[in-house]
């Protein structure tokens, strides 16, 4: 589950969407790296991780429950199915929002086995009472489950077997304290190089059977946003033009006419993000502006702004968030193709030119 599955499909029509669709889901099963040396990039969470295992290996025990922070599309659920593989152990998924009450929770907590991992999916999203069984659960292999309502209700504890927990999270700081401590060991994804990227689109390729060739995976990587599910969709956006216009092989001139097609720019700027720039510089004279505004202002929800669009630009350094609102930076103005203000006094530009 992802913060967006229950938003119409609609809403995601961006080629660059960090979001999977319900057909990537299906697809990642063939793409995803099946083991710590298969998985690009990341190289410090990869050793940190892998000496993490191997530890645990060496002991005979479960690994430290792990905590996967960072955007959606970076490799946190692929991470949590090669724990459960290196471990040679079973995985479970589930995800924050199927969590409501602490009995559903307890209901998977007791039927784990010995040694298995549990991958929750956007654990912030989980309910106050399940958060705070989990705490026990993680630190006590236990669980208590009150019967009985009132004065009358007790406590039967349960016990686990030992598990490993691998929490996932978009947002690490709405976590609690408390549930972040019971972690013992805590990684933070990054964006990709695109270096890494190129070689997940050649590796993807060879695995779906397309032929591409160096500079179309460079160039492929190059617009995917630092981001391996987007470099996978791209990849098959190419593919189909490239199938339609060229037979099936990958050329430079083919992936470039497809990004374009789909309106994926050079930096992998899409539609959104330019809406999103030009409206801070020609609507709003480079900002500030406040993001509820700058939403209505697009068409967009907030929530898209915030989390797709915003961390983006700025990242590119287009943007910058200031307590009064977004600003646009020189190099936001001129990646539109307009001039920046000098905001020395100078003459203004012509905004509307
Ligand atoms: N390091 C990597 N090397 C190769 N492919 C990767 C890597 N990381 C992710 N991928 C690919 O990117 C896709 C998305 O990865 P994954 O589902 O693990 O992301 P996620 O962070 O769990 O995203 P979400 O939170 O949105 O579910 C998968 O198809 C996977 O094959």
């Amino acid at each position: 589950m992802t913060p967006r599955e229950d938003e119409t499909e609609a809403a995601r029509t961006s080629p660059v969407d960090p979001w999977p669709t319900p057909d990537e889901r299906a697809a990642d099963a063939t793409l995803r790296p099946g083991t710590l040396s298969e998985f690009e990039g990341q190289p410090r969470v990869v050793d940190q991780l892998g000496l993490v295992l191997e530890a645990a290996r060496h002991r005979g025990h479960t690994p430290d429950h792990v905590l996967l922070s960072g955007p959606p599309g970076l490799g946190k659920t692929t991470l949590a199915m090669i724990i459960a593989t290196e471990m040679g152990a079973p995985l479970r998924i589930t995800s924050g929002p199927a969590i409501q009450h602490a009995g559903d929770l307890a209901a998977i907590l007791s039927g784990l086995t010995e040694g298995e991992v549990l991958f929750l999916d956007e654990i912030h999203r989980m309910s106050r009472p399940a958060e705070e069984m989990l705490y026990l659960a993680m630190e006590d292999f236990r669980v208590d489950v009150v019967v009985g309502k009132g004065p009358g209700a007790t406590a039967i504890p349960i016990e686990i077997p030992p598990f490993t927990l691998v929490g996932a999270t978009t947002r690490a700081g709405l976590l609690p304290g408390p549930l972040r401590d019971r972690f013992g060991f805590t990684a933070q994804l990054d964006f990709y190089e695109a270096a890494d990227l190129e070689r997940i689109v050649v590796r993807s390729a060879a695995r779906l059977g397309i032929e591409v060739d160096d500079a179309s995976a460079a160039e492929i990587a190059r617009r995917s946003r630092g981001t391996p599910r987007i470099a996978n969709r791209l990849l098959r956006r190419v593919r189909d033009y490239a199938q339609v216009h060229n037979g099936g092989a990958v050329t430079l001139e083919l992936s470039r006419g497809a990004l374009e097609l789909y309106e994926v720019d050079p930096l992998g700027l899409d539609r959104l993000d330019r809406a999103v720039l030009e409206a801070i510089c020609r609507k709003f004279g480079g900002g500030p502006v406040g993001v509820s505004t700058l939403a209505i202002s697009v068409g967009e929800e907030t929530e898209t702004i915030e989390e797709v669009a915003e961390p983006f630009l700025v990242r590119l350094g287009f943007i910058m968030r200031t307590p009064r609102g977004r600003i646009a930076t020189p190099a936001g103005w001129r990646h539109i193709g307009l001039v920046p203000p000098d905001r020395s006094g100078g003459a203004q530009p012509d905004l509307f030119a």
